[in-house]
């Protein structure tokens, strides 16, 4: 039985005809290959901007792949090859003139595990901005209090900034840096399965968090568990062997999907 989203008390979004100024990203015709093997089909859909998406499907089905290539992550792995657009505020993120460090400022990610750096707490939070060489003592006091507070965290670091980041539990660490994302205010955050190296106590923190978060900035999550994308997502794409297979409302999604093979994934059937 999966239990829907408390906090999705909004409208339900038209995701077929959102205008440029509710839509955080556009993907259109998004193809990609790994070498000769075709990761993802054909790929368009719109994501609305303060509101948090989840990719959900299968093992294998491409949702990471999916999420990487709105920060072009996949631009690292050297098989890969990408066709189509995705486009931020009109201006196509693959483009050869974008700056692509300065992409990855706009659109943060956080990680399967929790990767604080080796530094202290407050060193990880204002990583971002002293390599953008920002090092006035005031505007680095400020944006660790906003971004831990912003994180979550602050009540329970306040008093031990100074000391290490591996000092801090699992959920303490994800939550850490989830504070060093946001210090550099992106416009996206892509959370790719953030609680799955987590207990459920830390896990609903984050997921708590998570809702809280879309109240600035537009959030992807990639989730192996259905009930966490019925719990905190406004709308849920389902992905099936590379191919966007639905895309709806989580709560129509979850209730009333549209095609069986969504079905047959949400009720179990495979996956
Ligand atoms: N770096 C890579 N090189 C080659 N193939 C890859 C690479 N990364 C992913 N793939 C392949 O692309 C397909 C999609 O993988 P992806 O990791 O995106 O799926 P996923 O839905 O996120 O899976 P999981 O839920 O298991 O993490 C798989 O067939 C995978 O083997």
């Amino acid at each position: 039985m999966i239990t829907l989203n408390a906090h999705n008390t909004n409208e339900k979004l038209d995701l077929a005809s959102l205008s440029e100024e509710e839509t955080a990203l556009r993907i259109e015709n998004l193809n990609l290959f790994y070498g000769q093997a075709q990761a993802l089909h054909d790929i368009s859909m719109a994501i609305p901007k303060g509101k948090v998406t989840a990719f959900i499907g299968p093992s294998g089905c491409g949702k990471s792949t999916l999420l990487r290539c709105i920060n072009r992550m996949n631009d690292l792995v050297e098989s890969c090859r990408v066709d189509g657009a995705i486009s931020l505020h009109g201006k196509n993120i693959y483009d050869r003139d974008v700056d692509v460090a300065a992409l990855r400022r706009r659109i943060g990610m956080v990680f399967q595990r929790p990767n604080p750096f080796p530094k202290s707490i407050y060193e990880n939070v204002v990583y971002g901005l002293r390599l953008m060489g920002v090092n006035d003592r005031r505007t680095l006091d400020e944006v660790v209090e906003r971004s831990l507070k912003g994180a979550a965290l602050w009540n329970e670091v306040k008093d031990r900034l100074k000391e290490s980041a591996f000092s801090l539990s699992g959920g303490q660490q994800q939550r850490l840096v989830i504070a060093r994302a946001i210090a550099i205010e992106p416009e996206v955050l892509l959370l790719d399965e953030p609680t799955s190296a987590l207990d459920p106590i830390s896990t609903l923190t984050i997921e708590e968090l998570i809702t809280e978060l879309k109240s600035q900035y537009t959030v992807v999550i990639v989730t192996h568990n259905m009930q966490q994308a019925a719990r905190v997502s406004d709308q849920t794409a389902f992905l099936y062997m590379g191919k966007l297979i639905e895309y709806d409302d989580t709560n129509a999604l979850f209730t009333t999907p549209a095609k069986k093979q969504t079905e047959d994934y949400i009720t179990g059937r495979y996956g």
